[in-house]
């Protein structure tokens, strides 16, 4: 059988990012408070005709927030996959996952405070 050309591949594997994406925002609650929090923070960008330094540094915060999500939901999932049972160390594993999200999160409401408070008052 004839190998499939690289770009065959890559054209497949944006596929399945796609539809990896497309799950994590259809089946997992945090995420679907940060795509209504990231349709807010746009909107505002709009309202408030914000910098283009300042959408970049949005940009990059709801992304980082959304990737970050994403990589905690893929770990909290291997983990009940690898060890459903209840486990010291798998609680361990997921507490780190979550906290790293919680640090993304503030840093981002961070970034947005200081874009958003000074045109507010
Ligand atoms: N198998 C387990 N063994 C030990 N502790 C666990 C286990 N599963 C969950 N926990 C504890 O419960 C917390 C929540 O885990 P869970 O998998 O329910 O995530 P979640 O609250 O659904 O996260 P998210 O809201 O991001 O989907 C973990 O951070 C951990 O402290």
């Amino acid at each position: 059988m004839a190998k499939e050309s690289f770009l065959t591949n890559r054209i497949k594997s944006v596929g399945f990012a796609l539809r990896g994406a497309l799950l994590l925002i259809r089946t997992e609650a945090s995420i679907k408070i940060q795509v209504f929090i990231a349709i807010i923070v746009t909107a505002a960008g709009f309202y408030f005709n914000i910098s283009s330094t300042e959408w970049i540094l949005q940009i990059l915060a709801i992304g980082l927030v959304m990737g970050i999500e994403g990589l905690n939901t893929a770990i909290e999932k291997i983990s009940d996959f690898v060890h459903p049972d209840h486990n010291p160390k798998i609680g361990f594993i997921k507490d780190i996952a979550a906290g790293a999200v919680m640090l993304v999160s503030i840093a981002s409401s961070i970034v947005g405070l200081i874009i958003y408070l000074p045109k507010v008052f």
